[in-house]
């Protein structure tokens, strides 16, 4: 039985009161037992975030990580940094790093295997633009994407990996993927780390399904047998979204 997941992707929004203002509502509300919960918040508001919810089963994730330690990489933020300020999660791979910032399947995978190192749990992305999805490649595309991105993991470290399928054009478009289409393209999803890892490594990857999942279409989602979670963009900047989102994983 896998366990759900709910991670909120605040992208470039919120200064660091406006993190604690968040972090202090949801307290003890998006806090429900049997599902994950996860802020991925801006940098600048990590180590705030991570202090303010101590305790709580809210946990804090970044957006994103450079796979060296350290190094001449002006602007960039490493594993071993998040992992210091007691980070536990990261998104790799979000459509808009690979569309604004050149992010290539290697790079994913230098970050999967970058996160590894250092403790942290990847959520990666992968998913179609809407061309692909109009030519019909939409699953030659996440194939392509997703064994990339497990590129030597082992299965120890497979099980632990958050897959987030996000279809590009239901990003903030309102436009969400149907429950029944998600479903068919994460089951493949899971085929085809089943044909990597077997089965029963694959049954226990988690997931999610992300595109304008809001707390009104949460429970579609959720009833569907692959889909074990949302990565949720704008609906999980609201305490009061959040919170019915984290509710409506269970
Ligand atoms: O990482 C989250 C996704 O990009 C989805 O964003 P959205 O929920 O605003 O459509």
């Amino acid at each position: 039985m896998r366990k759900p997941i709910i991670a909120g992707n605040w992208k470039m929004f919120k200064t660091v009161p406006e993190a604690l203002a968040f972090a202090a509502e949801v307290k003890g509300k998006a806090e429900v037992d049997g599902v994950d919960s996860v802020i991925c918040a801006p940098f600048t508001n990590l180590p705030a975030l991570v202090e303010a919810l101590k305790g709580t089963q809210v946990k804090v994730g970044a957006q994103n990580l450079h796979f060296e330690d350290n190094g001449a990489f002006t602007g960039e933020i490493s594993g071993l940094m998040l992992k210091e300020l007691g980070v536990e999660y990261v998104i790799i791979g979000h459509s808009e790093r690979r569309a604004y910032f050149a992010e290539t399947d290697e790079i994913v995978n230098k970050k999967v295997l970058a996160a590894f190192k250092h403790g942290l749990t990847p959520i990666v992305c992968v998913g179609e633009k809407l061309e692909e999805r109009e030519a019909g490649q939409t699953k030659d595309v996440c194939r392509v994407q997703t064994l990339g991105a497990f590129e030597g993991v082992s299965a120890e470290q497979a099980v632990q990996v958050v897959v987030a399928y996000e279809p590009i054009w239901a990003i903030g478009t309102g436009k969400s993927s149907t429950a029944d289409d998600a479903n068919e393209v994460i089951g493949y999803i899971r085929e085809q780390l089943a044909g990597k890892y077997g089965a029963a490594v694959a049954d226990a990857i988690r997931i999610q399904y992300g595109g304008s999942v809001k707390p009104g279409n949460i429970r579609e989602y959720m009833q569907q047998s692959h889909i074990d979670g949302a990565l949720v963009g704008g609906a999980s900047l609201e305490p009061a979204s959040y919170i019915q989102l984290v509710e409506g994983a269970k």
